[in-house]
């Protein structure tokens, strides 16, 4: 009999050799033999999608290349292929084992050949500076990192120049230096300038010129924002090189672009020295402020999430965030500190009036205390009831005013009491207003994304960032079906509960960079870095399978939330405006399609 062909011919013979065999039918049985009898491969078996989406929502994505492999497992789940994704939870979990134990015998042997060496601009004095900053800044855990990042700072620095008799042994000129200078020695016949050369490789050595002449004349100067006289020195370079090149000139040039490019090392060096000093006194700063506010959660928070920030590989991006943090947390300060420096002013001229009002009453009880006393001489000296008389009334008119001066004494005392108690609520309640101030600057208070204001902020991050590197950006516009529907039905908290959980929702399945904004009641706008529209369809449709999957309880009921949504790439230097607009008109399409779709608006 012929193999079996199709599934169910294979499904038919399977069970038959099952009988045959008489071998016990568990469902591993079944599979091995159905393997055997289709000729594949057990192992070509993969997991469940099923179980692969649910391994794949739960994947951390908190570093680059996890980000990249769960995304490509995503990618191949949302096209169907199970074995791509299969392939891709596998890149996953390989990027999960144990990296190398650093090796510390290479690099310490490393460090002692280039502490004798001599670099140029590292004297023994700064080697041995650096490498003590070095050594009393990092955690152990960055310790290797950071020689090794030394190590290439002195490494990279040219050899330093030694007498005459050791040049001609060693290899202090870099490389292609040396090529360059021999090349110009074997290629005397070849003229670079219009002549063909006799051995055929003016065609390379002309390809050779022009590559050097746009990396002088473009990229390096692209580099040199803050050194301008070296950006024009590397564009007179480019310019020599693009008039004439004659093999006799090529030593010139060759000893002039190792110099510059001395010079740029030195600056790299020192930029790099920079920043990671830099880094090192904003983490100082950091841990100081932290101990000075133990008692404010909310500057605690904040300085905790800069420390992640600056602890993480910087970029553009982190760096941006940082920033606005930073900025909330300076003006909170700068507002508390205002508050503060009022309140305590407004104390101390309570205290004041109460010391001048404590004042007044003690001047007033010694004036008592010698009138009574002058009182009980005369009662002691009196002869009469009469003279007695009169004495006791001045004794009662005497204490009447310093009962009413003791009366208003306290009355005085408990005004300030109190006034003193209202200042104090007032700076709690300053202090409460700031907080959400701050957070309100930003945020929608219901559900916690950027608001508009937030979004207009990020917007202009974002596609400023976009411009400048020539990447895409795309916007979606997304509003909740039939939200009227769910307040009526549920009441307008239950309407709040889904926008949370939407929000929740989305916020998970998204990319760490995309943005999520609220615009508005039950709309929201998402922006997709670096993502073109058809990239950004597919993060949407995304999207709506999770809300299906992951839906709403409400009253006990299992509500599945949906939406539409409209996606729309940026133009170049397009305003927000115009790009909600286009989403919008998308957006209403995809609610007259029936809902619960997205539809791309192209680009006019
Ligand atoms: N609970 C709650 N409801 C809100 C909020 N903001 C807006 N809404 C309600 O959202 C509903 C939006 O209704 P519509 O604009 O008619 O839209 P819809 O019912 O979702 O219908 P389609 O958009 O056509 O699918 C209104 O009833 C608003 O009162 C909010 O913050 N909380």
């Amino acid at each position: 009999m012929s193999a079996p062909r199709n599934p169910s011919e294979v499904a038919r013979e399977t069970l038959l050799q099952l009988a045959q065999r008489r071998v016990t039918p568990t469902p591993d049985n079944y599979r091995k033999l159905y393997h055997e009898i289709a000729g594949t491969r057990t192992d070509d078996d993969v997991p469940s999608e099923g179980f692969l989406r649910r391994l794949s929502r739960r994947l951390p994505r908190d570093a680059a290349e996890r980000q990249r492999t769960a995304r490509e497992l995503d990618q191949a789940l949302n096209a169907g292929n199970l074995k791509a994704a299969d392939d891709a939870l596998g890149r996953y979990l390989d990027g999960l084992k144990a990296v190398d134990p650093p090796a510390w015998n290479e690099l310490i042997a490393s460090l002692l050949r280039s502490w004798e060496g001599r670099q140029q601009g590292w004297t023994i004095a700064r080697k041995r500076e650096s490498l003590e900053r070095v050594l009393n800044a990092s955690e152990p855990s960055a310790l290797y990192n950071r020689l090794q990042g030394l190590l290439r700072g002195w490494n990279q620095a040219p050899v330093e120049a030694m007498p005459a008799p050791e040049r001609a042994n060693s290899a202090s000129n870099p490389a292609w230096a040396e090529t360059a200078v021999s090349a110009a020695t074997d290629t005397e016949s070849i003229k670079l300038a219009g002549f063909p050369p006799a051995n055929g490789n003016h065609e390379l050595i002309e390809g050779l010129r022009k590559l050097l002449l746009s990396a002088l004349r473009d990229v390096v100067p692209s580099f040199l924002g803050g050194h301008p006289e070296l950006a024009d020195e590397s564009k007179r370079l480019a310019d020599e090189i693009a008039h004439t090149l004659e093999p006799r000139q090529l030593e010139r040039i060759g000893s002039h672009i190792r110099r510059l490019a001395h010079r740029l090392e030195m600056i790299t060096a020192d930029d790099a020295e920079v920043r990671a000093g830099l880094l090192e006194l904003l983490r100082l700063l950091l841990r100081n402020i932290d101990e000075l506010v133990l008692d404010d959660n909310w500057l605690a928070g904040q300085i905790e999430m800069l420390r992640e920030l600056v602890d993480a590989p910087l970029n553009p991006r982190t760096l941006d965030d940082a920033g606005r943090r930073l900025k909330d947390l300076i003006y909170k300060q700068s507002q508390l500190k205002h508050n503060l420096v009022e309140a305590q002013r407004h104390l101390r001229t309570m205290l004041a009036g109460f010391v001048d009002q404590l004042a007044r009453f003690s001047e007033t009880t010694g004036t008592y205390h010698d009138r009574i006393s002058s009182c009980a001489q005369r009662i002691s000296e009196a002869n009469d009831i009469g003279a007695i008389g009169l004495v006791l009334d001045e004794v009662m008119r005497e204490t009447r005013c310093v009962q009413d001066e003791a009366q208003r004494s306290r009355n005085e005392l408990i005004a300030t009491r109190k006034q003193a108690q209202a200042s104090e609520e007032r700076i709690a309640k300053l202090q409460e207003e700031l907080d959400e101030a701050s957070r309100m600057m930003r945020h929608d208070q219901l559900t916690g994304t950027l608001n508009r204001r937030g979004l207009e902020e990020m917007f202009e991050t974002e596609s400023a960032r976009a411009q400048r590197r020539g990447t895409t950006l795309a916007l979606a516009l997304l509003d909740i079906d039939n939200f009227k529907k769910l307040n009526d039905t549920f009441g307008h908290k239950v309407g709040d509960e889904a926008l949370i959980h939407l929000a929740h929702v989305v916020r998970q399945h998204l990319r760490p960079q995309d943005v999520l904004a609220r615009y508005g009641g039950e709309e929201f706008v998402i922006l997709l870095p670096e993502t073109d529209k058809a990239d950004a369809y597919t993060a949407l449709t995304r999207l709506q399978r999770e809300l299906t999957r992951e839906f709403f309880m409400a009253d006990n009921q299992k509500i599945v939330i949906t939406f539409s949504a409209g996606v729309t790439p940026l133009g170049f230097d397009e305003p927000l405006q115009s790009a909600l607009e286009r989403a919008d008109g998308a957006m209403y399409q995809a609610k007259q399609a029936g809902r619960n779709r997205v539809v791309i608006a192209e680009l006019r």
